[in-house]
């Protein structure tokens, strides 16, 4: 196969400069790392083995002249920041530097790309491994790089999750946002409102009546240690005062009449709400976000706050007003769709802007009172949009998404009335009411989340040229993802390898 290019990674780079000769991977390669960067060589030497068959053991100093991949923590520059990191590729070996863990595992990301394609197989293949000789300087332009996965219409379990968690970190997103709760469906354990669970993810839960089933606290906990181990932080939500029904369902005493509605398999939105005037509503609000908090340690709790159409403007003000400082008292910073930029108590939250247009002046007018940004812009982000008409899954409502569409837009300067610096990032929300397996979710993901992870890490995009050497990329990136059994659509506006 030929040599990849050192040019050849997604995201882009900062700056890539070939030169020499390549270094080649070899059954004497020894992986070099410090104590405190174990964890990351144990990644590199995961990713590694299984298609060459070679043994990498790690050393904390690589013997004289063995060729060796060493991993190099602290003071790497301060413009590198947490996440940024030095790879340098020469005959001899390759060092990546980086002033922490996380500038090392962005590093080791990088360096999966170099080598050929062969070297994501999951059995040993005969190859040259070679990586181009050169430098790369690489950091990250936003701090907030997302994807969101919609537990609620459909569950997917926790292998399904943490194989997305594979595939995302590949391309240095840092953010797996959960939607854990919607009218079809609850998916996280709450001890002190057990019938969340055992109710609201009893099997039939969920949009068509398959897909039931709920996370454990015990299953949780489990993904936020796989995650953070690949640099993911989790990101719970719970949609309120909206999208209620399934915990009305299970605790009828949250409605105004007490009443249960009947459990919902639709996708209709709008319809639910949980009764402002009533104190046990906030009782339970608190319950959730406190034992959600304690099992959080990422700095997001996300209330969610959308499509809140069954609440009064007035009564919405009320909600957020009480539940808003409630993230706080329990030491997250809130997160929510962009329709809590309406309340004053919004000025610490973040908002995810999901709008189709390219201003919001109340979303606006909130920044100026302090609100930061994660741009979502259901016509460029959303992965549950079809790529075009006739694509099997997913929906329309939004656009038609087909790759130069989730590519070609700036989540710094989407919004002209929102400045650049209240902008913490990006996301790409996939909602899973058309999606039952991890195929469907990798068909729809991938490759859009390759073109929203460059959004959010490489310098600012200039079209066109920057869209050809994305699709470039892409297109040479397309064996990769066969190695790994990853179900991509094959978009015809890709020249695929
Ligand atoms: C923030 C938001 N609320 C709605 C909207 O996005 O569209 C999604 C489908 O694209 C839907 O699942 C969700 O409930």
């Amino acid at each position: 196969p030929p040599a990849v290019s050192l040019g050849s990674v997604l995201p882009a780079p900062v700056s890539v400069r070939p030169s020499g000769s390549a270094f080649r991977l070899t059954a004497g390669t020894v992986i070099a790392a410090p104590p405190a960067a174990r964890p990351v060589a144990d990644r590199l030497a995961a990713a590694l083995r299984p298609a060459t068959g070679y043994r990498l053991p790690i050393r904390a100093h690589a013997p004289a002249g063995a060729p060796v991949i060493e991993l190099s923590p602290g003071h790497a520059g301060a413009g590198l920041g947490a996440e940024g990191y030095r790879l340098s590729v020469r005959r001899s070996g390759v060092t990546v530097r980086a002033n922490g863990n996380a500038g090392l595992y962005a590093g080791v990301q990088t360096l999966r790309q170099l080598l050929p394609a062969a070297i994501d197989a999951s059995t040993p293949r005969h190859v040259r491994w070679t990586v181009p000789g050169g430098d790369i300087v690489d950091h990250p332009r936003f701090a907030y790089r997302g994807a969101m996965l919609d537990e609620a219409r459909h569950f997917h379990t926790p292998a399904e999750i943490k194989r997305y968690i594979d595939e995302i970190s590949r391309f240095k997103i840092n953010y797996l946002h959960l939607h854990l709760a919607d009218d079809q469906g609850w998916r996280i354990q709450i001890d002190s409102w057990p019938r969340l669970a055992t109710v609201g993810g009893a099997p039939g839960t969920g949009v068509d009546g398959v897909g039931g089933g709920y996370l454990t606290k015990a299953d949780y906990r489990d993904l936020v240690r796989y995650a953070a181990e690949r640099f993911v932080t989790i990101v719970p939500e719970i949609d309120m005062p909206g999208h209620v029904n399934a915990a009305q369902v299970a605790y009828p005493e949250l409605t105004c009449d007490g009443v249960a509605p009947p459990p919902r398999t639709d996708t209709e939105v709008g319809y639910s709400s949980l009764c402002i005037g009533k104190e046990i509503t906030y009782r339970f609000v608190e319950d959730v976000i406190r034992e959600l908090a304690a099992l959080t340690p990422g700095p997001y709790l996300h209330i969610g706050g959308d499509e809140a159409h069954a609440t009064t403007a007035a009564d919405y003000l009320t909600f957020e007003r009480r539940v808003l400082p409630l993230v706080r008292k329990y030491g997250k910073t809130a997160y929510g769709w962009n329709e809590i930029s309406r309340s004053p108590s919004a000025s610490d939250a973040v908002a995810q802007f999901w709008g189709l247009d390219t201003s919001d002046p109340a979303l606006a007018a909130a920044v100026a009172g302090g609100t930061k940004v994660v741009m979502s812009p259901a016509n460029r982000a959303y992965l549950d949009m079809k790529y075009d008409p006739s694509t099997p899954l997913g929906l329309s409502w939004a656009a038609y998404i087909e790759v130069q569409d989730a590519y070609g837009w700036d989540p710094g300067t989407r919004l002209t009335d929102v400045p650049e610096s209240a902008v913490l990032g990006v996301e790409a929300p996939l909602w899973s009411e058309t999606l039952r397996s991890i195929d469907d979710i990798e068909f729809m993901a991938f490759p859009r989340l390759a073109a929203i992870a460059e959004l959010g890490w490489s310098p600012t995009r200039s079209l066109p040229g920057d869209w050809e050497s994305f699709r470039a990329r892409l297109g040479a990136y397309g064996p990769r993802w066969a190695h790994q059994g990853v179900d991509f659509y094959r978009s015809p506006q890709i020249p695929w390898a």
